[in-house]
């Protein structure tokens, strides 16, 4: 059992039961179980009044008997619902990701399907929430099992193909038919691979504010944030930690780093505020790089190892239109805010090109990177090499344990503690 609705006080409260004891529970706590998936108002064990539903297994989410307790959200009612809950014998609290888990056990969901209600959870836009919700539907496990069928197709015909080796032909045109359903199965892998989109909207675009020191870039982020997040002043080389603040830019999740300010010399404190900017820099995907209108020689941005550069042109308010407008990049004014809506437009633009218009279901997380660039070598092993059949075979074994891998068939106990742990309790 679980309070599934977080911590604090709220109008309603959910607490969610699941397991072979939970029609005891509910006896213990209303007398009996009420008519299934329906949601019935009853006394609570003398505690509160509040709607019931009652899922038997294993129509229910985990696949187990499940029920739903709804009451009120007071800390006193739930302290003593979750007491007379956890008085019924052999109940317990859940552990985080518990029902997920135990949905993922009882084949409710797959390993892709359990990560996508994970990112659902943690969904911060519009973009985010939708491929999360594609995912938790079965976007990818649809996807990876019909590619497994193509592969058990394929080692099939090389089985029948080893089996039949003393037939010439057939064993040849049972190899050479593997050799086609592979052959037409390697290139949609490497389609899928080489789309990054849906790691890049789950993880958010990354851009990182760099420049000279005092030319606003700390103004910027908390004019970008709408709050006082990073601290402005007029002295040189007040920024040393990375700040960071997640934007929501029409749908797009943006994620944007204040840094120190880049020069030479400076203290111990400040030349690591430094390296931290510019490694943080390197690992981005847009640099805005920041400099003073009112500069008459501005520094030109370094080359922050190939990641693309808009150049900001702060402090317009300073100098003459004609003079501001001359550059080119943004021209803007953290103080005044002009120009501020021309970098949001410009930063929406480049997020939605850089997180793209993908695929129907990508590729999410580096797990499922990991797992389909070990499958793709062994099929291209499989084609390419004059490998004798058995090793070919051996080839499509190792492909489809790694595709197995990824929806959670086979032998994945060491990643499950660490997705399902991404859960809170309750889900
Ligand atoms: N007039 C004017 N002043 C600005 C503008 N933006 C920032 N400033 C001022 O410039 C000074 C430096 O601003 P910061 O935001 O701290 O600059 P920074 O680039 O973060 O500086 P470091 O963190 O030290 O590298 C402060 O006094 C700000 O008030 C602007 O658009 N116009
Ligand atoms: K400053
Ligand atoms: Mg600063």
């Amino acid at each position: 059992m679980a309070l599934a609705s977080g911590a604090g006080v709220a109008a309603v409260a959910v607490v969610r039961v699941s397991g072979p004891g939970t029609r005891a529970v509910l006896e213990n706590l209303i007398g009996s179980a009420p008519v299934p998936r329906e949601a019935s108002l009853r006394r609570i064990g003398g505690i509160d009044r509040g709607l019931v539903l009652w899922f038997p297994g294993p129509a229910s989410f985990t696949g187990e008997d499940m029920a739903e307790l709804q009451v009120h959200g007071g800390r006193a009612v739930v302290k003593a619902v979750v007491e007379a809950v956890l008085a019924t014998e052999g109940t317990r609290l859940a552990e985080p990701g518990e029902f997920a888990r135990r949905a993922f056990e009882n084949g409710k969901l797959d390993l892709t399907e359990v990560e996508g209600l994970a990112d659902l959870v943690s969904a911060e836009t519009e973009a985010q929430r939708r491929q999360a919700l594609a995912q938790s539907e079965g976007g990818l496990r649809r996807l990876y099992e019909g590619w497994r069928a193509e592969l058990l197709k394929a080692q099939s015909l090389m089985e029948a193909g080893l089996d039949f080796s003393d037939e010439a032909d057939v064993a040849e045109d049972a190899t050479r038919m593997a050799g086609d359903v592979v052959g037409a199965l390697l290139p949609k892998i490497e389609a899928h691979l080489a789309d990054k989109s849906g790691e890049r909207l789950r993880d958010g675009f990354r851009v990182v504010i760099a420049g000279p020191p005092n030319a606003g870039k700390s103004s910027i982020l908390n004019a970008l944030a709408k709050r006082d997040v990073a601290i402005v002043s007029e002295e040189a080389g007040t920024t040393r930690d990375v700040i960071e603040v997640h934007l929501d830019i029409g749908g797009m999740p943006v994620i944007v780093a204040d840094t120190a300010g880049l020069r030479e010399g400076g203290g111990a404190v400040e030349s690591e505020g430094i390296r931290r900017a510019v490694s943080r820099a390197q690992g981005a995907d847009l640099v805005l790089w920041i400099v003073d209108a009112a500069e008459p020689n501005p520094e030109a941005a370094p080359g922050f190892g190939g990641v693309p550069v808009l150049s900001v042109t702060n402090k317009s308010d300073l100098v003459s239109r004609s003079a501001a407008g001359s550059t080119s990049g943004v021209t803007m004014s953290a103080k005044t805010g002009e120009g501020l809506e021309a970098l949001i437009a410009e930063l929406g633009q480049r997020a939605g090109a850089g997180i793209g218009a993908h695929c129907a279901a990508p590729i999410t997380r580096t797990r499922h990177r990991v797992e389909l660039v070990s499958v793709r070598d062994a099929l291209k092993r499989f084609v390419n090499h004059d490998l004798d059949s058995e090793l070919r075979a051996e080839e499509l074994r190792i492909a489809a344990h790694h595709l197995g891998r990824l929806t959670g068939r086979i032998d994945v106990e060491e990643v499950l503690g660490a997705i399902f742990s991404e859960f809170c309790i309750g889900k």
